[in-house]
């Protein structure tokens, strides 16, 4: 499934319009089918006792919700309208959909006209609520009456259905300035959009169901970013009946520091996890005195010079570099030698802000990189503010490709992987695995994969996929608030088993 940003929506909107008369009613009326079909499997009950409000703005959004209200109001719904904008202000299509809906004037509410207690009385009392107030075409933020207006709605009972993207979000980064409606349900019209999936989308959103096409020209689009789940992650390769532990390659983790000595550990862990035959952490010698390991399975190996480090290396088939390494400069040095090796490295953690420093130093061109940030990471590597990087992930993703000639693998409730011209969206919020060491567990995978023969590409796309598995595996058992990295590894074997 292909994403788009607003704008490229746009873009195809006005190329499948093409100036003909007609058309943008034609898509409108197209988009409304599809969202009521959407909804007619989930609106159940006695609909001639239920009353549907729609709070509808001045744009093609407001439009859409106007053409849906009068599919549910043929359907037996009680209807009643709020315009967040004047008659006058209303785009042409807005206003043909306005007169269509032929309800009495009774129903059709104005901010800013109607009493707050009467506003407040038909939120109140509404069983659904259609949120057409803003969509894709919004930027900045929502404030003042129609501000309190969304929080109103927000702490309603109704059930809030909003099209397209909740109000307020921003249609390319899904970033919120203000307030913004809270869906229960969020129905995207033909192509999810990038503000779907980042930003504070998560907390908007409800689930997402994307509707049925509406027959949108997209034979100009060149699109570039797609959806990531298991099946768009590929299969795992089968594995030699006959085959040892060295079959199935060798992972180093380089990092830990005294007080961080378990990240690389669970790197480790999730490496062997992954089905790599051997994983060995290889850490500085005066911290290797205080790190004790749960698992006799992870071989530890201290190094007092980069020399010592450069020979421990030797026998290892792929790399993570960075797991608790902490910020000291002397690390600077292993890291050169670790990447001028002809093997798969993934840069975690504290190895991120060091590449920086490292880019002038090698030749990055050849190099399997992997770079796996978070947003605070991302900001450091680009010495921007972490709201530059929430403002425009894409834009850091590709920067970040094209500097380090790198797959890149920005996590967070929606991760995005970016490669030469593709990027991949995982969308799997999960606020359980927003906890210390779940990034170690990944980088392990990640790591762990490309030890046993994975391209990079692929091993970040089948590592965040089984990652953010063994995630809801992980939250299932012990819910978001009692998970922890541990946990994600012990399920990890479930988050391979849909790709076998
Ligand atoms: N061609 C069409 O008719 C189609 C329209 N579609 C719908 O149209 C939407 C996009 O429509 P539009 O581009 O008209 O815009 P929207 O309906 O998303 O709303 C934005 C409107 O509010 C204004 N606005 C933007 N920021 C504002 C702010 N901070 N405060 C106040 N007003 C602000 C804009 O000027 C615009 O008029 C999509 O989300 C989708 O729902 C889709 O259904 C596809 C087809
Ligand atoms: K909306």
């Amino acid at each position: 499934m292909y994403i788009y940003t607003a704008d490229e929506m746009k873009e195809i909107d006005e190329k499948t319009i093409g100036g003909e008369d007609g058309k943008s009613l034609e898509l409108m009326e197209k988009a409304a089918k599809s969202i009521y079909n959407v909804l007619s499997d989930r609106i159940t009950g006695k609909k001639k006792h239920k009353q549907v409000l729609a709070v509808c703005g001045k744009g093609n959004n407001g439009g859409d919700g106007l053409a849906l209200s009068r599919l549910l109001g043929n359907d037996g719904f009680n209807i009643r309208v709020l315009m967040t904008a004047g008659e006058k202000e209303l785009k042409r299509d807005t206003s043909v959909e306005l007169k269509r809906l032929e309800i009495s004037t009774d129903n059709v509410y104005y901010l800013g006209s109607s009493s707050r207690e009467l506003l407040d009385q038909i939120i109140g009392d509404s069983d659904f609520i259609i949120d057409a107030i803003f969509g894709t075409g919004f930027k900045g933020k929502v404030d003042g009456e129609l501000s309190d207006i969304m929080l109103k709605i927000n702490d309603s009972k109704a059930t809030v259905v909003s099209i397209d993207i909740p109000s307020g979000l921003v249609g390319n980064n899904g970033r919120v300035y203000g307030n913004a409606i809270k869906a229960d349900f969020t129905v995207v019209v033909d192509s999810l959009k990038t503000g779907n999936l980042l930003g504070q989308a998560p907390d908007y959103n409800g689930e997402i169901i994307v509707g049925e096409g509406i027959g949108l020209d997209k034979s100009q689009a060149s699109p570039d970013k797609r959806l990531l789940s298991g099946k768009t992650a590929g299969k795992m390769k089968t594995r030699r009946s006959s085959g040892h532990k060295y079959d199935f390659g060798s992972l180093a983790i380089a990092g830990g520091s005294i007080g961080m000595t378990g990240a690389p550990l669970l790197s480790a862990k999730s490496g062997l996890g992954s089905g790599c035959g051997l994983s060995t952490v290889l850490i500085d010698k005066e911290a290797y005195a205080y790190c004790n390991s749960p698992w006799p399975e992870v071989m530890i190996k201290p190094y007092a010079n980069e020399v010592e480090f450069e020979k421990l290396l030797e026998r290892a088939t792929a790399a993570v570099f960075g797991p608790g390494m902490g910020m000291d400069e002397k690390y600077d040095k292993m890291m050169i030698k670790a990447l001028k090796r002809d093997i798969p490295i993934v840069v975690d953690a504290d190895g991120i802000y060091r590449l920086n420093k490292a880019r002038d130093q090698l030749v990055l061109k050849d190099k399997n990189l992997i770079i796996t940030p978070h947003l605070g990471e991302m900001a450091k590597l680009f010495r921007v503010k972490t709201e530059d990087v929430l403002d425009d992930p894409i834009y850091f993703v590709k920067s970040a490709v094209d500097c380090y000639n790198a797959v890149v693998v920005l996590k967070g409730p929606c991760t995005v992987i970016g490669a030469k011209n593709e990027l991949w969206f995982y969308y799997k919020p999960n606020s359980g695995m927003a906890c210390g060491g779940s990034g170690d567990v990944l980088s392990g995978i990640i790591g762990g994969l490309c030890a046993q023969g994975y391209e990079t590409l692929e091993a970040a796309k089948k590592g965040v996929v089984i990652h953010g598995t063994a995630g809801e595996f992980a939250r299932a058992e012990k819910n978001e608030w009692g998970m922890c990295a541990g946990d994600i590894i012990n399920n990890i074997y479930k988050g391979i088993e849909p790709l076998v």
